[in-house]
């Protein structure tokens, strides 16, 4: 025997599942390629952007060495004429520093590294000798230049563009510098210091001893820098982009362009994570703003998967009861709006008119005596048991043809059954429709007369024996029976007993001379209607 296994798994949950992974994989797919391919476009052009600023800045930062060296010589020039007029020095040194605003302070000095100019005046550096490294280098040259970051005679970490003063014969007089103070407000933090963001973007500027000259923390302005690739690919003079960890452990993406003007290198960067952080918030937002049509597609999913599921969620239940008469209204109650569904049900309708046919016969066949056409012991039992569960009280009729076997010797087996049939025939004739008539044995039958009391059953029997014996049945004549009469309800006897007992008064009827009716005493006794066969009793 096949074991009935408990599956918990439907059509409509397989849909479900299918369709809901199918969409979860492809939209988590989707999501995941979109971010890393945002991800890398991000990433290339925030390095293709920082790579321009620092290219924009380089050009600007050289246009302004350029302009203050250009400066410097047209005032090398006119110096060059009027060196030791002491009025004309310090109204040029004053000059240059507050017409273009692009020095922190000016300075002319004679070739001895004495200062005979300055500007501002609060410096009060006129006549001292300069000692620091930029002076020495400038006196050292005789050339344009700019100097190395150094401290200043006030304290300052200061560099200084100069130019050299000549006079007509090519004799060296001196020279006339503009500073820059590094750590303070000037032109090189005013060129560069836009271009701090506060998204973490910053810049910096390199000189050749890894140096740094501008930084938006002042405090690492001076401060050397070593160890680090875009440092050193700048100093190279390479411009580029490149990925790095920087001195506080922070990825950084930076562009790096070199300057022409000076061996400096400009440098500007934003850390990864704050590049990638608008990214993460557009995908919370790409997400949320999808949730919306998730939901739909959820729910539209579902009600397909209850539409699909359904006509054969109901062809499914019905076939557990293929053997109910109801089945074939239920099947056609099934909305199969689809091929599947449609020939299943119609295999199943079909399938269903074959099996109730067989189903029909096979009741019919297993419930009929097949000689006599009438209900047999098992149809009997099935009646019975109808009657005692709806209280219908009846009264049974044992009936035995008398001395039967001599018909079947005298005339043979078939004329035999000839008999049983005729008397089936006249015992269907005398009941009525309600009546239960049943052969139970060879020639015995029963009948069951539901509601009816032992008189009515009494005449009724009696009718039945007289009717029998009047009837001729060729070629045998005419035969007698025996009836036995009992009823139920009766003092709380079960079906069988009230059988058993209707078999007792048969009995009787045959021991005490057979052609008679006998109900039994105590179905008598139990009858309210006054009945009593006085003639029968007497007989017991
Ligand atoms: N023709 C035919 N005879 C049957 C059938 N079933 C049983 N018989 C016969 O019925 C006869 C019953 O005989 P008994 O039980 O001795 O009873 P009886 O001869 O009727 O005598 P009493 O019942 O005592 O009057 C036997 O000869 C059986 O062979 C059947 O289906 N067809």
């Amino acid at each position: 025997m096949l074991g009935r296994v408990n599956i918990n798994l439907d059509l409509k949950k397989l849909i479900l599942f299918l369709a809901i992974s199918v969409t979860v994989i492809t939209f988590l797919n989707g999501f995941y390629s979109s971010y890393q391919v945002q991800k890398q476009q991000l990433q290339s052009q925030t390095l293709k952007n920082h790579n321009a600023y620092a290219a924009k800045l380089v050009s600007a930062t050289d246009r302004f060495l350029l302009a203050a060296q250009q400066q410097l010589a047209y005032s090398a020039k006119i110096l060059a004429i009027q060196f030791n007029d002491a009025n004309t020095l310090a109204q040029e040194a004053q000059r240059l520093r507050l017409q273009t605003d692009s020095f922190n302070s000016t300075v002319v000095v004679d070739k001895n590294g004495v200062v005979l100019a300055h500007s501002p005046l609060s410096l009060k550096l006129k006549g001292q000798l300069l000692e620091s490294d930029g002076a020495k280098q400038a006196l050292a040259n005789k050339k344009p230049m700019i100097s190395e970051p150094y401290i200043s005679a006030v304290g300052n970490l200061v560099i200084v563009i100069s130019h050299p003063i000549f006079n007509s014969q090519g004799e060296y007089l001196g020279y006339i510098g503009g500073t820059l103070y590094l750590k303070q407000k000037g032109i090189l933090h005013d060129l560069l210091q836009v271009h701090f963001h506060k998204d973490g973007s910053y810049i910096y500027v390199i000189d050749k001893n890894r140096r740094l000259l501008y930084h938006p923390d002042v405090a690492r302005i001076g401060e050397q820098v070593f160890g680090n690739t875009v440092i050193e690919a700048v100093l190279r003079g390479e411009s580029g982009t490149r990925q790095l960890i920087n001195s506080q452990n922070i990825v950084m993406l930076a562009g790096y362009a070199p300057l022409k003007s000076a061996s400096w290198g400009i440098v500007t960067q934003r850390p990864l994570d704050a590049t990638f952080a608008p990214l993460d918030d557009l995908m919370m937002n790409v997400l949320y703003r999808t949730l919306p049509v998730g939901l739909a597609t959820f729910i539209f999913i579902w009600v397909l998967a209850r539409l699909i599921s359904k006509p054969l969620r109901q062809l499914a239940e019905t076939a557990k009861t293929l053997d109910n008469p109801s089945t074939s209204q239920q099947l056609k109650q099934v909305r199969s709006w689809y091929y599947e569904s449609s020939e299943l049900r119609l295999a199943m309708l079909k399938g269903v008119g074959l099996l109730q046919n067989q189903i029909g016969l096979l009741q019919h066949e297993a419930q009929t005596d097949p000689l006599t056409g009438l209900h047999n012991r098992r149809s009997l039992e099935l009646m019975l048991d109808q009657l005692t569960l709806q209280q219908t009280p009846f009264t049974v009729l044992a009936i035995d043809i008398d001395f039967f076997k001599r018909v079947n010797d005298e005339f043979g087996h078939d004329i035999g059954d000839i008999v049983l049939q005729s008397l089936a025939t006249i015992i269907v004739d005398v009941t009525r429709e309600n009546d239960f008539v049943a052969r139970t044995g060879g020639e015995e039958f029963i009948v069951i007369l539901p509601n009816i009391n032992a008189k009515s059953a009494y005449q009724l029997a009696e009718r039945l024996r007289m009717r029998v014996s009047e009837t001729i049945i060729e070629p045998v004549g005419s035969i007698n029976i025996s009836i036995g009469i009992s009823g139920w309800p009766l003092m709380q006897l079960s079906v069988e007993e009230i059988l058993k007992q209707a078999d007792q008064a048969l009995y009787k009827a045959k021991k005490t001379g057979r052609n008679r009716c006998i109900i039994d005493s105590q179905f008598i006794q139990s009858d309210d209607s006054q009945f009593i066969q006085s003639e029968l009793v007497e007989q017991e």
